[in-house]
């Protein structure tokens, strides 16, 4: 057909291929001449790929048949990329990008990159002309992200800086952020000072009483506004017409999602406005016990 594209319309060399034999048997690969993919269930030659139309059924070499598919990004963070860290999920994911009202050409700060799936959710939201900071302690993480990255084709889009955050990032005007780290509370000045007036944060947190905590923190910093928090819930239901009903497991919990703005630090208008009284300075780099009065 006129107009069909190698990788998006037809299988050509080099092109991923998500192969679907069943529910448990998903195999993702890119398509090279002389290649086998294997399986229990029979052994496909890519050259058979070559020159198909993605959602093509193909015959393994049993007989069994399978589908080719596009791999989405959800199915290379089933069983595409490396773990290494915990990660976030898809489900949480999606309310991230709403929240923080990410799109193509945001540039998105990220704290704790572990195995780098957040990092290729914000990469692919932010498109070409966008950027993603994304600063990680560990050295091994960083390199498993790089390598994710490298797999869905999104390094191009990302900064992998190899940094402890608490110690301040190199970017300032940033449009939104994601924070995934034990402590978010140590970096709240580091934020303020990074992200635009107005700009969202959301930090993920597998653990109620460090909620509470960073909830603390925030209304001691005192530059923060708009405070919400999540807990993502999402249901699958078995797709069978004759007996439609959920799945008999899911995933109960992975974290909480709290979301908060940057705004002016309080204090700061009555003071400094017209006939305002008392003067109050809250430094940003100060941690939050730090609100000076009188500066
Ligand atoms: C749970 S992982 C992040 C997972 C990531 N959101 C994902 O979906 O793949 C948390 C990461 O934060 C990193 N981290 C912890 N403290 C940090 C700090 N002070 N600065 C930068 N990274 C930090 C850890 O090394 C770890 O890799």
């Amino acid at each position: 057909m006129a107009g069909e594209e190698c990788c998006r319309d037809v299988v050509c060399e080099g092109c991923p291929v998500l192969l679907v034999v069943d529910e448990r048997r998903r195999f993702i690969f890119r398509v090279g001449r002389g290649r086998v993919q294997g399986s229990d269930r029979g052994v496909l030659r890519h050259d058979d790929l070559l020159g198909l139309r993605y959602g093509s059924r193909v015959r393994l070499s049993s007989g069994v048949e399978a589908l080719v598919l596009q791999p989405r990004l959800v199915d290379y963070m089933e069983r595409g990329l490396r773990r290494r860290s915990q990660v976030i999920y898809p489900k949480d994911h999606g309310f991230i990008l709403m929240l923080l009202d990410i799109e193509p050409g945001s540039r998105v700060l990220e704290i704790g990159v572990g195995s780098g799936y957040t990092t290729i959710v914000l990469a692919r939201a932010v498109g070409p002309e966008g950027r993603v900071y994304s600063y990680e302690i560990r050295r091994d993480m960083l390199e498993t992200a790089r390598r994710n990255l490298e797999t869905v084709g999104l390094l191009d889009r990302v900064e992998l800086k190899h940094r402890d955050a608490r110690l301040g990032v190199d970017e300032e005007g940033l449009d939104a952020a994601v924070v995934d780290m034990p402590d978010p509370w140590a970096v709240l000045p580091v934020l303020h000072r990074a992200l635009r007036p107005g700009a969202g944060v959301v930090f993920f947190l597998p653990a109620v009483n460090q909620v509470a905590r960073l909830l603390a923190a925030l209304e001691l910093h005192g530059g923060w506004a708009e405070n919400r928090v999540y807990e993502v819930l999402l249901r699958e239901y078995e797709p069978r017409c004759d007996a439609l009903r959920p799945r008999t497991t899911m995933i109960a919990h992975t974290g909480y999602l709290l979301y908060t703005r940057r705004v002016e630090a309080a204090g700061r208008r009555d003071a400094e406005g017209p006939g305002g009284g008392q003067r109050v300075a809250v430094r940003a780099d100060a941690r939050p016990q730090h609100i000076v009065q009188g500066g």
